[in-house]
């Protein structure tokens, strides 16, 4: 099995890279691990002498002291312990590198990176700042001092901070891998201790809190606090722990904390109430049992954590692959995205026209019913009624009427109905608006293209533009056969015709009959049908030239004019149409970071497994 040191020595790693890469719980809508990490958190309201247990535990004097709220970001208390004879230093992760041997040093650089982050305002900021010690006389722990609990606000200090303290402060507690180190002074009621209130809110069965009595030196004569120490005042799961650190005075005298242990031994074992738990009182007791217990809580946490890091490396791998690579910064990158993004649409287009998607359909539904339909509804009844065939031939006749077949009344009543069938050749150039509901889809299925709402835009206008130029092609090209079928008729057609006169024999009954009804409506029915043969030939025809002009158009170039003013934009202008939504670039950079994270806490523990 992995030892206590390397176990805890991990957690202290991934706890580091943690806040390199900005995960401090909760904030963002991220897998986090740093809640999953089992820590201590020391609790007290203000001048509980959570201080003073810290730096007792250190054995050095680090901390800023002040009036008011002093402690306003999370300190992650880092303890690493260095073999018997090395020089004792304190170093931050915000300045690596950097040793502080100087242990005021180290107070002052907490004060400045504190109000580095809150400024001058005296605001609380949750952002931790990361302080590793390496000493020989520590023993390896990981300690996280809040700010204290506290009732009133101090001048300078916002109304909120009170509040915004113990919203903080819960949100340490609360989670279950958090290990409470409960401060409450002995010279004060414990049945009002803010540590104690709190920790029993969050941890009821007292399985997660470390109850620590301070001031015992302070407690009012023939008084002792052995009910609460012995567990039966106040009953929790782990023992309570008793601690005299330095008074006010000696910390004017600039006692020492290796001086004011000693002392504290001294005065458990001189002690006719404590005497008998002298060797499980103070502070150095305190820490071995804290990095005995975390290390324990770190053993059965890890299965769970192993399994928790694999899950969020997958989910956020999955997500990037969704999010997709981040945009080339050089011009020519840019261009060949723009350009590949471009093919991925004109794919999908493509396969909406051949049918590998739907609506490619709907364009040949327009050809087999709608044409037709419309050519049926042609109103040649009323162009072909009895009583307009005769006027238009004896009108086309002059004043002299014809003398075999009215030829001139034929191209009349002819060109009239043929000028019907404009009406439905320039309906089925419609076809357009199926094409640019197509693009509209297909623009809507790339995923690629999800990023890239302005390369969206200006695809679906170059594409708009073309399918313009392309209706007015196909249209032009419809009108024209229409008026191909009226400027030469089909000659053969009429010579066909049986003749009327020859028919006849009587010349006298012929002429008779030539202005007669039956002559018209032969006339009508002639007319009739050669318009139906028109119809035929239109019938196929228009189709094909929509189809040639528009949606072989569509799928050969839909793009093409596009692809010419792309290679003519410069690099900014090309950066401009990968301008991808900031909210999503942002969220990208973010999995970014916390997958790094993942994965390096996955080899650390990989690497303490291992190491077994
Ligand atoms: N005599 C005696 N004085 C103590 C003891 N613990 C703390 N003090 C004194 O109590 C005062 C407050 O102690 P701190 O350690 O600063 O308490 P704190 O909880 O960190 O206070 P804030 O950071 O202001 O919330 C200091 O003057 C300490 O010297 C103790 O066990 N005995």
């Amino acid at each position: 099995m992995a030892t206590m040191e390397s176990l805890i020595v991990t957690v202290n790693r991934i706890q580091r890279a943690c806040t390199v890469l900005g995960d401090h719980g909760g904030d963002t809508n991220l897998p986090t691990l740093w809640e999953a990490l089992p820590s201590v958190v020391v609790v007290g309201g203000q001048s509980s002498g959570k201080s003073s247990v810290l730096e007792s535990i250190v054995g050095r004097d680090f901390l800023p002291r002040g009036s008011g709220i002093v402690t306003r970001r999370p300190l992650v208390l880092q303890l690493h312990k260095t073999e018997r004879g090395l020089q004792e230093y304190g170093e931050f992760l915000h300045l690596p590198k950097k040793k502080f041997t100087d242990f005021s040093m180290v107070r002052k650089e907490i004060q400045d990176e504190t109000d580095r982050m809150t400024g001058k305002s005296k605001q609380i900021s949750p952002v931790p700042i990361h302080l590793s010690i390496y000493s020989p006389n520590v023993v390896n722990l990981t300690l996280i001092d809040l700010p204290g609990l506290t009732k009133v606000a101090v001048e300078g200090q916002p109304e909120s901070i009170v509040q915004d303290i113990e919203i903080m402060v819960r949100s340490y507690v609360e989670k279950p891998n958090c290990i409470i180190l409960a401060i409450t002074p002995a010279n004060q009621d414990i049945a009002t201790s803010d540590a104690m209130k709190l920790s029993r809110e969050v941890d009821p069965t007292g399985e997660r809190t470390f109850g620590v009595l301070t001031k015992l030196d302070l407690m009012d004569k023939g008084t002792n606090a052995i009910d609460v120490l012995e567990g039966r005042a106040y009953p929790l799961q782990h023992p309570w722990v008793g601690i005299v650190n330095r008074s006010q005075a000696d910390i004017k005298k600039n006692v020492d904390m290796i001086a004011s242990r000693r002392k504290e031994r001294e005065f458990f074992a001189s002690s006719p109430d404590y005497g008998h738990l002298a060797s499980k009182m103070g502070s150095e007791y305190l820490a071995k049992v804290l990095s005995k217990h975390l290390e324990s809580v770190i053993r059965a946490r890890l299965p769970g954590i192993t399994s928790l890091i694999n899950k969020s490396i997958e989910e956020l791998e999955a997500e990037l692959s969704h999010l997709g690579r981040s945009v080339a910064v050089d011009a020519g990158a840019q261009l060949y995205t723009i350009l590949e993004l471009c093919r991925a649409f004109d794919r999908i287009f493509k396969e909406h026209l051949d049918g590998g998607r739907p609506g490619g359909d709907r364009i040949y539904e327009v050809f087999d019913h709608q044409l037709p339909a419309a050519l049926r509804k042609l109103p040649f009844d009323r162009h072909l009624s009895l009583q307009n065939i005769r006027k238009v031939v004896s009108e086309a006749d002059g004043y002299q009427p014809h003398l075999i077949a009215p030829e001139q009344g034929y191209r009349r009543l002819i060109d009239g109905a043929l000028n019907c069938f404009r009406g439905p050749a320039e309906a089925s150039v419609d076809v357009h608006f199926l094409l640019k509901e197509l693009v509209r889809r297909s623009i809507a299925e790339t995923q690629e293209l999800k990023r890239f709402p302005t390369l969206q835009a200006e695809i679906a206008a170059a594409a708009s533009e073309a399918l313009e130029r392309f209706r007015e092609e196909s249209k032009k090209t419809t009108l024209r056969m229409v008026d191909m079928e009226s400027s030469y008729l089909t000659v053969d057609f009429f010579r066909k015709l049986p003749q009327e006169v020859e028919k006849g024999g009587n010349p006298t009954s012929s002429s008779v009959d030539r202005y007669a009804e039956s002559h018209f409506r032969r006339i009508g029915s002639n007319v009739y049908s050669y318009v139906g043969m028109v119809s035929d030939t239109l019938r196929n025809t228009i189709p094909k030239a929509v189809v040639y002009c528009q949606v072989r158009e569509a799928k050969q170039s839909l793009l093409d004019h596009f692809y010419i003013q792309l290679g003519k934009k410069e690099g900014k202008q090309l950066a401009q149409l990968l301008d991808e939504d900031p909210a999503l670039m942002e969220r990208r950079q973010q999995c970014v970071k916390r997958l790094e994270l993942y994965k390096s806490a996955r080899d650390e523990i990989d690497s303490v497994l291992w190491a077994r």
